[in-house]
């Protein structure tokens, strides 16, 4: 059996479930039940819901075989356990920010000065690695009233859209640490249970599929070269023979390729210029390799 522990709640749930979703392994029955467990289509695959924060520590003892949670929380608790993959979502920067009317401009300008975040080992590594002395107060929220009330000259706090920093009249001067989300691993469990890998691939596949789209097209058998030439360094395309119809006098063929989500906009055009038709763009939900 294999137990994975995932957010109950918060900005990390929703898009936790969905990437079960799309691995093939949805989870049935949500965490906005109650309940503390959940099954997945996996017999062997168990559910967990629990605090983020908490994640590191239960995949680090145990309790937990697998873990999803932000890189941020599992290095603040100095958690020892196996970074699987990168999931790239939960994107968020820990910056250092001071009030916008101050005259510190850089992290060698708050020496002596004190420091209040929810993220104090972080805050601590990231001013010993400057050589910088300053006094961290740990808080457990509002971390952006602090400064204008006299607890701290600074923040080191969490910042994505930055709408908080610029209503609390903060500025933001420094990055002390870039989070994504994690797929993560108990060391002794990586050792035993060998479908954790399996369900990395899985989670590895979704990713490859996100940054792919399947193409679709119509070509007339003489333009076939010049399309081939457009859809270069990719495996593929796959040509089928389209059964003729009485209105065209020409041989025409079913063009299919997998290319770079990035270069869509560019692929298609040149496309349709070299007598592709009927083009069509499709997402792709996994790619296994
Ligand atoms: N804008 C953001 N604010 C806070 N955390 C964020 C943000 N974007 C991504 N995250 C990540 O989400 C994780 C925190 O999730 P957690 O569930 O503890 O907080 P939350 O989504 O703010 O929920 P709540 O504070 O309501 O419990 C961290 O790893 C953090 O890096
Ligand atoms: O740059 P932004 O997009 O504004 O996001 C950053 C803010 O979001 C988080 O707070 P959250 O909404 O989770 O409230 P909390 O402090 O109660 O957890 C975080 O603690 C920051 O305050
Ligand atoms: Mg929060």
């Amino acid at each position: 059996m294999i137990r994975i522990a995932i957010p109950n709640k918060g900005r990390l749930y929703e898009p936790t479930i969905s990437i079960f979703k799309d691995a093939g392994l949805p989870i049935s029955g949500g965490a906005e039940s109650r309940k503390l467990f959940a099954k997945t289509t996996d017999p062997d695959i168990h559910i967990l819901f629990a605090r983020a924060a908490d994640i590191p520590e239960y995949v680090q003892d145990g309790a937990a075989d697998v873990g999803i949670t932000g890189m941020d929380l599992i290095t603040e608790r100095g958690a020892n356990v196996e970074a699987l993959l990168d999931l790239k979502f939960g994107r968020a920067n820990l910056v250092l920010a001071v009030p916008e009317d101050s005259d510190f401009e850089k992290a060698q300008d708050l020496e002596g000065k004190k420091v209040a975040t929810e993220f104090p080992e972080i805050t601590r590594r990231y001013f010993e690695k400057l050589g910088v002395n300053v006094n961290v107060i740990k808080v457990s929220g509002a971390c952006e009233m602090t400064p204008h009330v006299g607890i701290a000259d600074a923040i080191v706090d969490i910042s994505s859209s930055g709408t908080t920093l610029l209503i609390n009249h903060l500025k933001a001067i420094d990055m002390a640490f870039s989070s994504t989300v994690y797929l993560i691993a108990n060391k002794e469990s990586l050792r035993t249970k060998e479908k954790i890998l399996d369900i990395k691939t899985a989670f590895e596949s979704v990713l490859n599929a996100k940054k792919k789209r399947y193409l679709m097209m119509n070509v007339p058998e003489s333009s076939l070269q010049a399309v081939k030439e457009v859809l270069p360094g990719m495996s593929g395309p796959t040509v089928m023979k389209v059964e003729s119809s009485k209105f065209s006098e020409e041989s025409i063929l079913a063009v299919h390729a997998v290319v770079d989500a990035d270069l869509i906009f560019t692929i298609v055009n040149r496309l349709k210029k070299v007598g592709a038709r009927d083009v069509l763009v499709v997402p792709i939900e996994r790619i296994m390799p």
